[in-house]
């Protein structure tokens, strides 16, 4: 099983003037969770995941995953760990348009390392396969629709084959079939894989097959509960 443990403590982020962003005195998350992470606008979400992937300096306090401090890590180290072992998919898939499927789904290639390089194609065409979209396509990517290009960002962000997933609103994009099928693929990659999801969503389609459910209010966790 790929999957990591999350363990958080007295992490503090802070933005201009010293403004509390986040303020997470404790959390810990087994791997292989499918944990969603839900509040209003501006409550701190895009922060929080941008902290467990080591995106934002912390203030203070320790993001532990599988036991290691990506917050005491400088910048480089942190560059290397989310290489290794975080894949990302955002709201909008963020593709480069004019390159085909396959192309993009195997786009960590042009950064790995050179031995890995294979892999990661070889990875990324299988993902498309498992998610119904032909690996031999030539065509852009913006001739793919909506829900294809989603899967086609997921398929990119599984190629490094990481023990970590992150999510900024996955589902939003797409209408309710596909923001459906998205859902239980993201969750089933935790469950059947061990692969550690933490997807920030507004989506009760996503929090229903989550293993967990956080709230975020003002940069705090406010609840915590299995769904
Ligand atoms: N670098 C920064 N410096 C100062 N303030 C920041 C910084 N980054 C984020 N913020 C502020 O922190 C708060 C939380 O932002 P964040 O993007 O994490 O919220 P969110 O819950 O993801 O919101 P949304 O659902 O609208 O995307 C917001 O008020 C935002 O303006």
């Amino acid at each position: 099983m790929p999957g990591a443990a999350l363990e958080i403590e007295g992490l503090s982020v802070r933005g201009a003037r010293g403004r509390a962003l986040l303020d997470v005195p404790r959390f810990a998350v087994a791997a292989g969770t499918a944990l969603a992470v839900r509040g209003p606008s501006g409550a701190g979400k895009s922060t929080f995941l941008h902290a467990l992937a080591g995106l934002v300096p912390a203030a203070a306090g320790a993001v532990r995953w599988d036991g290691e401090d990506i917050a005491a890590l400088p910048e480089p180290a942190r560059a290397a760990f989310r290489r290794r072992r975080v894949g990302f998919v955002f709201q909008e898939h963020l593709l480069f348009e004019e390159l085909s499927a396959p192309e993009n789904a195997a786009i960590a290639a042009l950064y790995g390392p050179r031995a890995g390089r294979d892999a990661v194609h070889g990875r990324g065409r299988d993902r498309l396969a498992e998610l119904g979209l032909d690996p031999g396509e030539t065509r852009r990517s913006d001739t793919y629709s909506g829900g294809e290009r989603q899967r086609i960002a997921v398929a990119r962000a599984l190629a490094t084959d990481p023990a970590i997933l992150l999510a900024d609103e996955p589902t939003a994009s797409l209408d309710r079939a596909n923001a459906d099928r998205l859902a239980d693929e993201l969750v089933r990659l935790a469950h059947e894989e061990g692969r550690t999801l933490v997807a920030v969503s507004h989506d009760p389609a996503l929090h229903a097959v989550a293993d967990r459910v956080i709230d975020l209010a003002d940069g705090r966790i406010t609840e915590d509960a299995a769904p």
